[in-house]
């Protein structure tokens, strides 16, 4: 696969990562009149820069703890922080991708990409460049003026991944952002991405349903289980970087995390398969 993102130009800004942090965070929400703990004294620190992906059975809480760091929820007790600072109404220090790539299809590429910008208030003239010198980052430079509904989902993606990173965002959350499109565009998507996190690095903290997705992109891999949320595994991967697709199937290390892993995931969601069962026939 060599079909890698371009290399910085000047006009972009290389983003800064800084920490997160979860600090015994308990979550619960109202299931009818039953309350259900979702975060049990949650608790993670990511370095700056850091990347860190979180695996786990369908309802472990990933998602509330993303919206926690980007300012969608707020914990029912305990802490998150981003560079050392509570998270609270306002804060926007956290940028989201999410699978669904939520593009105004009445803007052109070049607009959807500006939008963040033009939010904050960015002039016209650095708007523009700063958006252009994005679209050659991901290729699609050709299509600036292009209606977004003309482009294939891959494109539309990395439209979405030029529009969030152009705002050189601290702290990057994505839920599944590849989970949408097809093996071959998804393995392209990841091999790009790599690049250019590895240019800007930001932190990023990543939920996925994909361990080997988790593994190739990830400094570190924790694995939630469900009711309640709570860790299980924190673990390093020291895979050199520049990743590539081919250490999946050429990298015993790789191997090794997967199967230690996998054992973990595929235990953790026959619990939480188990748990639903049980909870479906008590009601
Ligand atoms: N606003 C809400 N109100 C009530 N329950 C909620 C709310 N948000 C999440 N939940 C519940 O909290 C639990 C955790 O949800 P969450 O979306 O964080 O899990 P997840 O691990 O991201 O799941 P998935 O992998 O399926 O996306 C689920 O049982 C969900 O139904």
């Amino acid at each position: 696969m060599n079909r890698l993102a371009e290399a910085p130009t000047p006009a972009t800004t290389a983003a800064r990562g800084v920490s997160v942090e979860f600090e015994h965070v308990h979550q619960s929400f109202l299931h009818g009149d039953r309350p259900v703990r979702v975060l049990d004294d949650f608790n993670l620190h990511i370095e700056p820069s850091e990347f860190v992906a979180i695996v786990g059975p369908s309802g472990c809480g990933k998602t509330t703890a993303l919206g926690m760091v980007g300012n969608l929820l707020r914990p029912r007790s305990g802490s998150v922080r981003i560079d050392g600072t509570e998270v609270t109404p306002g804060s926007n220090d956290a940028a989201f991708l999410f699978a669904r790539d939520a593009l105004l299809p009445w803007r052109s590429v070049r607009n959807n990409v500006e939008l963040g910008m033009e939010v904050r208030g960015v002039s016209k003239v650095e708007r523009r460049e700063r958006a252009d010198a994005w679209l050659r980052r991901v290729r699609l430079h050709e299509f600036a003026d292009s209606d977004v509904l003309h482009l294939s989902q891959g494109m539309r993606q990395r439209v979405a991944i030029a529009r969030t990173l152009v705002q050189s965002p601290r702290v990057l959350l994505m839920d599944e952002p590849f989970a949408a499109l097809d093996a071959q565009t998804r393995a392209i998507q990841q091999e790009e991405f790599i690049r250019l996190w590895e240019s800007e690095r930001p932190t990023v903290i990543f939920v996925t349903h994909d361990l080997e997705e988790a593994i190739l992109l990830a400094d570190r891999v924790i694995l939630m289980a469900s009711r309640p949320g709570r860790m299980v595994c924190d673990m390093k991967i020291e895979l050199e970087r520049p990743r590539q697709q081919e250490m999946r199937r050429s990298s015993d290390l790789f191997k090794s995390y997967y199967q230690e892993m996998s054992e973990r995931l595929r235990a953790e969601v026959d619990l939480a398969e188990q748990s639903m069962m049980d909870e479906s026939q008590d009601a």
